[in-house]
């Protein structure tokens, strides 16, 4: 069969075609990016060495699909749920994501937060097969080749990567971090089409200080302290530095890394190539999506807006910058003026000119004279400031309490409040109290899934299901991901990420004026999300000058089929035999878990 072309020319991330395959009988079928099991056509059986490997029904995919979703349904809990998808994945790739693909709302929660927090607790004692890069902080001379075996220059184009130190709010989780970068590529394929065999999930092991761990013996990382200091700067730096020169246009997305190092590598890296820390920035986009779709139904706008931030760290000071970012630009105001409308909250209380802050908190702290006669916990700050938007993002359950929420609902009829602490349990309230406190008035969203919540609130006492829009970074990362890839951008600007708020806002189903609508758009529009930020972002790129690919599509409409076409999906596509003497790399299937390397064919 020859290879489709695309009416766009030169796609080297096409997925359609066939795909070059080196591999034949029992290797063939132990490699998951090119096994199709019981789904490999006659002719593809005999070409292949796999008659006598394989019963004789030839199934489709939907017919595997389905005896799949029935094993993983039989599952008794979500955790043994996850577990059996990891092992699909390690079966056939295709099959994998086809499932995910067709249980989209079922299976995300199982497949990322909150239940991969509770797979990457027990990594160590449910480990089966590695899964992505583990890099050494004790042989730093080694990253290099390390990475390298990953592929060839163009093979990879996005990385995901973590020392596992914060991993979402359960704290250091040593080398089973490694799963939170797996979680994050999985979505950045199932979401937005990247290609499952040219994303790479690393984890820097630096040791961990979580007790619990260091005293395991099936601990699987280094059972030491984490190391500090310079030896871990240069350590991070050997992995950014070995990881531009091997794959030079990959996009490095960093994940959960500590309070103090997060911000501080992203200012490091950001000027120079294209980065992107998911915690601070991919948090902050979409929870000012989130609070603009609150505005809309409120009837305010940015310039009213009161917020008051509680757990001022990397997520917290990422949605800061990001609110405080778009007053300035909307008001036409200084960034120190429009940071005047943010109150941060932390272990001290309000951040004031006598708490000591970090350089990214510095800019909203509040002149303590001011304060000197009145507390600061979040009771007091909430009285006296009124705010009208309210984030947690303190890893505290509980935290606003029904004494909280009442107080900030006696001076904002709408309250948008926003729990965003991961996992579930460490939520600062849940839904449904929010909306009990407040008459169902509170404009919610959150950090994990929640179920809607039933309540009194319709015309006439009638009862009403109100929907709570999950407000998580897995809204706008893959988009913002697939953006920068497709147009190879050079840098991640604020510009781009302001494009991608404003793709995640437009999709909003407040936007049909829904005053029970939730916040951010479903879980199951997310593909369409996805097209539509990574249009934004495209464009945004285009206009600062830092899109390097030739060739976008100026209209709106062209662009979308491009970015469309080139977006992976869960399909077999036919396999062509080459052989091993003169195969690339990847067809031979040297790469990556001896062989998920795919190569396509378009690219040739
Ligand atoms: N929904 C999302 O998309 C999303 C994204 C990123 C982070 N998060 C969640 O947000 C939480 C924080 O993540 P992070 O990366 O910012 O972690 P972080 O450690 O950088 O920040 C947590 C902050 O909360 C503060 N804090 C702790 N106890 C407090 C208390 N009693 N009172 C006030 N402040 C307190 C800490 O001092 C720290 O500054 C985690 O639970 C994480 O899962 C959610
Ligand atoms: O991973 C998530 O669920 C969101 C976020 O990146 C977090 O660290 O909590
Ligand atoms: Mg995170």
């Amino acid at each position: 069969m020859a290879p489709q072309k695309s009416k766009f020319g030169h796609l080297p991330l096409s997925t359609s075609g066939p795909v070059d395959c080196a591999l034949t009988g029992a290797a063939l079928l132990n490699t998951p990016a090119f096994n199709k099991g019981s789904g490999f056509p006659e002719e593809e059986r005999v070409k292949f060495n796999l008659t006598g490997l394989l019963p004789q029904a030839v199934q489709t995919l939907e017919q595997q699909a389905e005896r799949a979703y029935e094993q993983y349904a039989s599952r008794p809990d979500n955790l043994a749920k996850n577990t059996f998808l990891t092992s699909l994945k390690d079966q056939n790739e295709v099959l994998y994501y086809k499932l995910l693909e067709d249980h989209l709302q079922e299976v995300f929660s199982v497949v990322y937060t909150p239940t991969e927090g509770d797979a990457i607790q027990r990594y160590s004692k449910i480990f089966r097969r590695p899964e992505g890069c583990y890099l050494n902080i004790n042989h730093q001379e080694r990253v290099e080749p390390d990475l390298a075996q990953w592929g060839n220059a163009e093979d990879v184009d996005y990385i995901v990567v973590t020392d596992g130190e914060e991993i979402l709010g359960i704290g250091d989780q040593g080398v089973g971090g490694v799963l939170i970068s797996v979680a994050k590529l999985v979505l950045t394929t199932l979401c937005a089409g990247l290609h499952p065999s040219r994303c790479l999930p690393v984890v820097l092991d630096c040791g961990t200080d979580n007790e619990e761990l260091l005293s395991d013996e099936l601990y699987l990382g280094l059972q030491h302290k984490r190391v500090r200091g310079q030896k871990y700067d240069e350590f991070v730096d050997t992995f950014v530095k070995a990881a531009r020169k091997l794959y030079p246009k990959a996009y490095i997305h960093f994940e959960d890394f500590g309070l103090k190092n997060a911000r501080r590598f992203l200012d490091l890296y950001r000027p120079k190539m294209p980065c992107f820390n998911d915690d601070v920035q991919g948090t902050g986009c979409v929870t000012l999506a989130a609070i603009m779709a609150g505005l809309d139904i409120s009837g305010l706008h940015l310039k009213d807006i009161r917020l008051v931030v509680f757990g001022a760290g990397s997520a917290g000071v990422g949605i800061a910058d990001a609110v405080r970012g778009a007053i300035a630009t909307e008001g036409g105001i200084s960034h120190e003026e429009a940071a005047k409308q943010i109150w941060l909250i932390d272990r001290p209380g309000l951040l004031t000119t006598d708490t000591e802050v970090s350089d990214a908190q510095k800019i909203f702290v509040k002149d303590a004279s001011s304060w000197s006669d009145k507390s600061t916990d979040l009771q007091s700050v909430v009285e006296t400031v009124r705010p009208n938007v309210l984030i947690g993002t303190s890893t505290v359950p509980g935290a606003f309490t029904e004494s909280v929420v009442k107080a900030m609902h006696k001076n904002a009829s709408r309250p948008i409040i926003l729990p965003l602490s991961n996992p579930t349990r460490l939520h600062e309230a849940k839904p449904e109290d929010l909306l009990k406190w407040t008459d169902g008035q509170a404009l919610v969203a959150t950090g994990s899934p929640f179920d809607p919540v039933k309540g009194p609130w319709g015309e006439n006492g009638k009862e009403v299901s109100i929907e709570v829009a999950e407000c998580n970074n897995s809204v706008v990362f893959p988009g913002i991901g697939l953006g920068a890839v497709l147009s190879r951008a050079s840098r991640v600007t604020d510009k781009m990420l302001v494009a991608a708020v404003h793709g995640v806002a437009s999709m909003s189903p407040t936007k049909k004026r829904d005053q029970k609508a939730p916040l951010l758009p479903d879980v199951l529009e997310v593909k369409k999300v996805s097209v539509r930020v990574a249009r934004n972002v495209i464009q945004a790129a285009v206009q600062e000058g830092v899109a390097t690919e030739r060739d976008i599509p100026e209209e709106d409409d062209e662009l979308d089929e491009w970015i469309r076409e080139q977006m992976w999906e869960p399909k077999y596509r036919p396999l062509r035999y080459v052989e091993p003497r003169t195969a690339t790399r990847a067809a031979k299937g040297e790469l990556k878990k001896a062989g998920t390397v795919v190569r396509d064919d378009v690219s040739k």
